[in-house]
């Protein structure tokens, strides 16, 4: 593993995001930027925080969010408040995807409302991937995976075996609803799926597949 090569790929990937936020502003009055959770986005989560665009005028959410409290260790929102709403990113509208329901079942519909006010189609959808071939909380194993690749709901609550907490994501359809889609992973086990994920067409299996048959840009380091 190299983090000098980590780094460097998040700090690139951050200069393309912050270049298409400022596109999109130049001709709309507010940008939207769905990010991933998980551990990767850390160092692109910082480097972005740091570019100077009318943050004011972007609103921030997530493709998906463990339904947990907003300050517990494996909160989404937390990772997003505590290393991209910094400095000048700070100025940013961030929408989580949590509410005070006890599921994310309970809670799904009023998420949903929230999430639809924004302006869609999203400016940049940033999507991570799971050893499984998972992105956003769409997994192999969950009994709702069918739903979320069909349904044209915005979200989807989410249940799965391979994951200690219930969940709630950004449906298919509505991860699709976005002019530009950058998937960033690192490391030769993850590199290694992709590529059976490119070799072949069977989404539930690897359901990263989604989209890869969009224009996507992919930013992979060791
Ligand atoms: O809530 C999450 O965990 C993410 O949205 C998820 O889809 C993530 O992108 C992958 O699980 C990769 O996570 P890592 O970057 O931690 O490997």
């Amino acid at each position: 593993m190299s983090d000098l090569s980590r780094e460097h790929l998040a700090s690139q990937l951050a200069e393309a995001v912050a270049e298409a936020l400022r596109e999109d502003l130049g001709r709309q009055e507010r940008a939207l930027l769905v990010v991933s959770g998980g551990s990767t986005p850390k160092p692109f989560f910082t480097a972005l925080s740091r570019a100077e665009l009318p943050w004011e005028r972007v609103d921030v959410t997530l493709a998906d969010e463990r339904w947990v409290a907003e300050d517990a260790a494996d909160s989404n929102a937390r990772l997003v408040r505590e290393t991209l709403l910094r400095g000048p990113a700070e100025a940013a509208n961030f929408v989580p995807l949590t509410s005070d329901a006890a599921t994310p079942e309970q809670g799904v519909a009023e998420v949903a409302e929230r999430v639809m006010a924004l302006s869609w189609p999203a400016s940049v959808v940033i999507l991570g991937m799971g050893g499984d071939g998972h992105t956003a909380s769409l997994f192999p194993d969950s009994q709702e995976l069918g739903l979320a690749l069909s349904t044209a709901e915005p979200l989807v609550a989410v249940r799965t075996p391979s994951q200690p907490q219930p969940r709630i994501t950004l449906s298919a359809d509505r991860l699709h609803q976005a002019r530009r889609h950058f998937l960033h992973l690192s490391g030769e086990d993850k590199r290694s799926v992709l590529g059976r994920a490119l070799a072949g067409d069977d989404v539930r299996e690897l359901p990263i597949r989604a989209f890869l048959a969009c224009p996507l840009a992919i930013y992979w380091a060791p």
